[in-house]
């Protein structure tokens, strides 16, 4: 793995248009983009993805939305916690691992009353309307580029008739990030706001207000920084489970957030496809021969993030391979 001070080198990650409201499975075009997906997530294991189905006003909205909430005093936005500090559900902040860093979890976030229950809990006046609407329907749209992404890599497999099971198997996890503004003095020395890791689940799409910051690690081990092309992109990245049930068929990307003198906050919101807890993650026999032996034990996902967290961090900085490589 590159050293954390090492520069970003000069690249872009692949970049895919999702942008045509008549993209159908069977058409020349979503053949194309079909294969631009495989390539990107077996080079790189993420690209960027244009998804002009957002529109910019929601996006804006949306980010003015995730303001107002951790804007919130400490207090109320611990309210949120099921369990104080926890990665994947309710608030976590003032951590000392992440000293810059806040975000609120919340699983199933394309169910309306899932979002206004979080809001009235915050909000308890009668909740908070309009942080409900533009959360709800950025994660339904979100969900639409995840639904599409996850059918085309299936069908570049071969493995079209495990969409059933994937839809069944699958759940999705809303997260929202704010980190904090980095004094502009530090320019020459950028501050690694969220440390370098891998995502857990099978795909992750995140978008960004307008500070950078997120960075990729290249199969050769360089750095990238994403800077969109686009305003209306998303990042879309496999995680550790994708990389297990296609038995090592796509990679899985480190990533890092180095913020380097920005003086706005960096806001970010994530729609994260993860296994259901209980799920299996396994390898199915159409990726098992002999040129392609089984790479991973099969886990549980709710026991990988046992093992792979601690109420302190991380356990292992390469969890999937320390615990399940064969
Ligand atoms: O804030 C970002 O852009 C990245 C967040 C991230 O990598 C994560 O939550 O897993
Ligand atoms: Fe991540």
């Amino acid at each position: 793995m590159g050293s954390i001070n090492e520069a970003p080198i000069d690249l872009k990650l692949p970049f895919i248009d999702f942008s045509n409201p008549h993209l159908k499975p069977g058409t020349p075009h979503w053949d194309s983009l079909k294969s631009q997906v495989r390539e990107a997530l077996e080079n790189y294991g993420c690209f960027e993805a244009s998804f002009d189905r957002v529109p910019s006003k929601l996006r804006s909205d949306v980010f003015d939305s995730l303001e107002e909430l951790f804007d919130l005093p400490l207090a109320t936005k611990q309210r949120s916690s099921v369990v104080p500090n926890a990665f994947h559900q309710g608030y976590l902040g003032q951590h000392p691992l992440y000293p810059f860093f806040e975000s609120f979890g919340l699983e199933d976030p394309t169910l309306l009353e899932v979002i206004q229950n979080f809001s009235n809990t915050l909000w308890p006046q009668g909740g908070n309307p309009s942080f409900s609407k533009n959360i709800h329907s950025l994660s339904e749209m979100v969900s639409e580029l995840d639904l599409t992404v996850m059918t085309m890599v299936l069908e570049s497999f071969g493995l079209e008739k495990y969409m059933d099971e994937h839809m069944s198997f699958a759940s999705y996890h809303l997260r929202v990030m704010k980190y904090e503004a980095v004094d502009s003095q530090a320019t020459l020395d950028p501050k690694l706001v969220l440390r370098v890791h891998t995502d857990k689940g099978l795909i992750t799409i995140l978008c960004q207000n307008e500070v950078e910051g997120l960075e990729f690690e290249t199969k050769k081990g360089e750095w990238v920084k994403y800077t969109p092309t686009s305003p209306s992109s998303f990042v879309v990245l496999a995680g550790d489970s994708l990389h297990t049930w296609l038995n090592g068929r796509v990679h899985y990307p480190y990533h890092r957030v180095r913020l380097c003198g920005n003086d706005k906050p960096r806001y970010s919101f994530g729609l994260f496809t993860t296994p259901k807890d209980e799920s299996t993650v396994k390898a199915p026999e159409e990726l098992i021969d002999e040129q392609h032996p089984l790479l991973f034990k099969p886990f549980v996902y709710k026991q990988y993030l046992d093992v792979a967290f601690t109420q302190t961090g991380r356990k292992e900085a390469a969890p999937l391979r320390a615990f399940y490589g064969l």
